[in-house]
């Protein structure tokens, strides 16, 4: 694969894109033109020989690194699932990890047609460096988490002031920082004024969890008297920066108030069914309220992969089970989800296949059976392909993946193993220990 210089150009030579046959000439990381007749002299073409062009996927929501706990823990509620399996290994875990679940979260991203992630973890600078080397876009948050106490907010702070330090110094226009205040039963409200009051100072995004259980929204209503949004919006965490995951037991005044404040809401559909929190983000109060829709995973211990694919069909088959509306979320509003709105909710300028666009640009087998017939490309890539579909991705005009080739999936894989083994003989022996 021939890695494309600053400056250089490509062509993309016959794809479909919206019912038409065209060519892509990219420049500078930017659409230059698309086309029929788009062509010219290029440093680099790739041969579409039909395949569909869709934008690059964004997955506003995820736990990247978490492709290390893939399978370690299933089937359980989620408080139970938090507080005696998931965060008890997490204790463990170490920069290492995180970088090679970070890699492996980017390889199977980037296989499945993802070209930038909203993240919420720990270790980032460590998430950060894998990001850089795989090419991919992010915004990485430090997962923000001082369970009510004094001590640990100020060590939580200090950690989170550290992380953003680092990733603006890396001065790589594809990564951005965020604050990552969990959500409103792990932070207490004085965590959560400081990481509004440093988000606005930084000028950098917001990622929470929001309302995803209602044991959630209960305990908030009990001990705040408010509901989750509304303690939220209070310590100044609602507003055109923030992403709020899950959000599925919004009521009409919450969607209310996340459309006033210009927030993006989140839909984890997978995850949600997964951990039964028995309630489907409302897709069209959110809507008509006029805040922010885009897509997420989150991490694989929930999930159990993170092919936007996959996400895009479940999006669409829970909104229409669960609020039994055979019309409600249709293929097209499903993938605008999965592209432009996830680009608008984090910040970057994609998710669309247009003149001046950033360049991210996927293309999807013309030949796999999901594709045959293709009597609809859209349809199609939401109800019938997943993520293997994919054989080609490119993140602002850099080819992440040709004819489903990644550079250095071997040692990923290894390396993700490795640390994965690892990650589990320390806490087994840390608990002989005890
Ligand atoms: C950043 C933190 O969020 C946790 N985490 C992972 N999945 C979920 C979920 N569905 N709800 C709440 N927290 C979650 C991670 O395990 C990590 O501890
Ligand atoms: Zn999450």
């Amino acid at each position: 694969m021939k890695e494309i210089q600053q400056g250089e150009s490509l062509l993309i030579r016959d794809v479909e894109v919206g019912r038409a046959r065209v060519n892509i000439r990219v420049e500078g990381g930017r659409i230059a033109a698309i086309g029929a007749d788009a062509g010219g002299e290029a440093a680099v073409v790739i041969e579409g020989r039909g395949a569909v062009a869709l934008p690059g996927l964004y997955n506003t929501h995820t736990h990247a690194a978490m492709t290390l706990l893939r399978g370690y823990a299933d089937d359980m509620p989620l408080q139970d699932w938090l507080s005696t399996k998931i965060w008890p290994l997490e204790a463990h875990l170490t920069g290492e990890d995180v970088y090679w679940g970070t890699k492996l979260a980017c390889l199977e991203m980037i296989r499945s047609g993802t070209v930038a992630f909203n993240d919420m973890y720990f270790f980032m600078e460590d998430a950060a460096r894998a990001v850089d080397e795989m090419g991919m876009k992010a915004q990485l948050a430090y997962g923000f988490i001082d369970l009510f106490d004094e001590e640990k907010r100020e060590k939580e702070i200090k950690a989170t002031e550290k992380t953003v330090a680092a990733i603006k110094n890396r001065r790589n226009p594809r990564i951005r920082a965020a604050v990552g205040p969990h959500a409103v039963y792990t932070v207490s409200p004085e965590g959560l004024r400081w990481c509004a009051e440093f988000s606005r100072q930084q000028n950098i995004g917001i990622h929470v969890h929001l309302s995803e259980t209602d044991q959630e929204v209960k305990e908030c209503v009990e001990k705040t008297g408010m509901r989750p949004p509304a303690l939220l919006d209070k310590c100044g965490c609602i507003n055109p920066r923030t992403v709020a995951a899950h959000c599925c037991w919004l009521d009409t005044a919450d969607c209310t108030l996340l459309g006033d404040r210009g927030a993006y809401a989140s839909h984890n559909p997978t995850s949600n069914m997964k951990l039964a929190v028995h309630r489907a983000m409302p897709y069209a109060w959110l809507k008509d309220a006029g805040a922010g829709v885009c897509l997420g995973t989150d991490g694989c211990a929930s999930n159990n992969n993170q092919d936007m694919f996959e996400e895009m069909k479940f999006a669409a088959l829970l909104q229409k089970f669960f609020w039994n509306s055979q019309t409600l979320l249709p293929a097209e509003q499903v993938l605008a989800m999965a592209t432009a709105n996830g680009a608008a909710a984090m910040g970057f300028d994609g998710g669309r296949l247009e003149k001046g666009a950033a360049a991210d640009i996927v293309l999807l087998d013309r030949n796999a059976i999901c594709n045959t017939p293709l009597h609809n490309p859209v349809s199609n890539a939401v109800y019938s392909c997943n993520g293997s579909a994919v054989t080609t991705v490119l993140c602002q005009g850099r080819v992440l993946m040709q004819d489903r080739v990644v550079p250095g999936e071997e040692e990923i894989l290894e390396g993700a193993r490795a640390a994965a083994t690892n990650l589990l003989t320390r806490a087994a022996e840390a608990r002989t220990e005890e």
